[in-house]
């Protein structure tokens, strides 16, 4: 794993005990293993926690007919997207692959729809974190098709900062412009839905991170990829809970899939790989939840914009950690982004 120690200017580690960092740090960031971790706090995000977890669903939740639904998963020819695309598809589901590689993609449908034996499966071809790619697919996408469920599924933690063509941070442009101007941008076909919804798939490393509104694109200091992920991941479930306040009829949820192991996770951070491989969660189980908020009617029922891990509402700040931040700086994000979106849009 190549991530630097975070800098003084790296974006806020938010303030914990030491003891209550010590453990969070590595429970929530999965990047740093230090010698003591709580071994009860990293259980709920691995294999077993999901075992334990499981044993309390409700089956039923699942055992659902989602023809006539239509489906948008972007990363979806890999990890926890294709297994949600895979379990969509295979409960009737139309599903709508977004992916930026053509071969990939096209290999990821050919799985699905042979498994699932649904034919009603499409391939789009986008990058995420190009804006004016992601306005111009949501546009053409939007003027011939009906939309039920997003689901926010592509991230990156890129390592070293990279900058986009668009001359932005890689993966600001990904987990967070992209995922806002995608579902600004499909808001209103999912109004025209009936029962619309919207999973972002977040990460419990977002814990650690307090919004910083000063540095959106990581350009002051040291730059360091976990943290600028960990942000990225807090943006997604502040902006969560402001599409929910305002699109009331249009359910937002935000989630932690457990560790799951996946192509990302090798890729981003090998050596807790090679640590965790024998604990970390199946992409299926990673999945999970995903499916969950997408299809079941019990998660309906729950209220909109509220942060997910295994089928349940869990808290989005750590007990002591100063992470909250204020509703002014929560509208100051959205109105950022959206500035920053307008100057892509076509
Ligand atoms: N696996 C875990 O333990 C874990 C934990 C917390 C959160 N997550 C989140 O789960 C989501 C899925 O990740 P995963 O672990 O399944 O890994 P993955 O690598 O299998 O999936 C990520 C997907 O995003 C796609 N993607 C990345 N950049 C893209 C771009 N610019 N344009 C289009 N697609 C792009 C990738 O091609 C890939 O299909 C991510 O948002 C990740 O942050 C994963």
């Amino acid at each position: 794993m190549t991530q630097q120690d975070g800098g003084a200017a790296s974006p806020p580690l938010v303030c914990f005990s030491p003891a209550v960092r010590n453990v969070f740090s590595v429970c929530f960031t999965v990047c740093r293993p230090v010698p003591f971790v709580d071994e009860f706090s990293l259980r709920s995000h691995v294999w077993s926690g999901y075992e334990a977890a499981a044993k309390h669903f409700a089956a039923a939740d699942l055992d659902v007919d989602l023809s006539g639904r239509s489906f948008m998963v972007t990363g979806a020819n890999s990890g926890i997207g294709k297994a949600a695309a895979q379990e969509i598809a295979s409960r009737g589901g139309t599903v709508h692959l977004v992916c930026r590689n053509k071969g990939r993609a096209e290999a990821a449908k050919d799985d699905i729809v042979q498994r699932s034996q649904n034919p009603n499966v499409h391939v789009h071809i986008v990058d995420m974190s190009s804006a004016r790619q992601v306005w111009e697919f949501a546009q053409r996408f939007s003027q011939d098709n009906a939309l039920h469920v997003l689901i926010n599924n592509a991230g990156c933690m890129v390592n070293q900062r990279e900058l986009t063509d668009e001359g932005l941070e890689k993966n600001f442009a990904t987990n967070t412009l992209g995922t806002f101007i995608l579902t600004t941008a499909l808001i209103p076909t999912l109004q025209k839905a009936e029962d619309p919804r919207v999973v972002t798939v977040s990460s419990g490393g977002m814990l650690t991170q307090k919004l910083n509104l000063d540095d959106l694109q990581f350009e002051k200091g040291a730059f360091d990829g976990t943290m600028a992920y960990a942000q990225n991941k807090r943006q997604q479930v502040v902006l969560t809970e402001r599409w929910a306040a305002l699109h009331k009829n249009i359910h937002f949820s935000s989630m932690h899939p457990g560790w799951a192991d996946t192509p990302a996770v090798q890729s981003s951070m090998p050596s807790f790989h090679a640590k965790m491989q024998s604990r970390l969660r199946t992409e299926a189980m990673g999945a999970d939840t995903v499916v969950w908020l997408a299809v079941s009617a019990a998660a309906a029922k729950q209220p909109s914009g509220l942060f997910f891990q295994d089928r349940k509402a869990v808290a989005t700040h750590l007990p002591l950690a100063a992470s909250r931040s204020s509703s002014q700086d929560d509208d100051r994000l959205l109105a950022a982004l959206q500035e920053l979106a307008l100057k892509f849009k076509p």
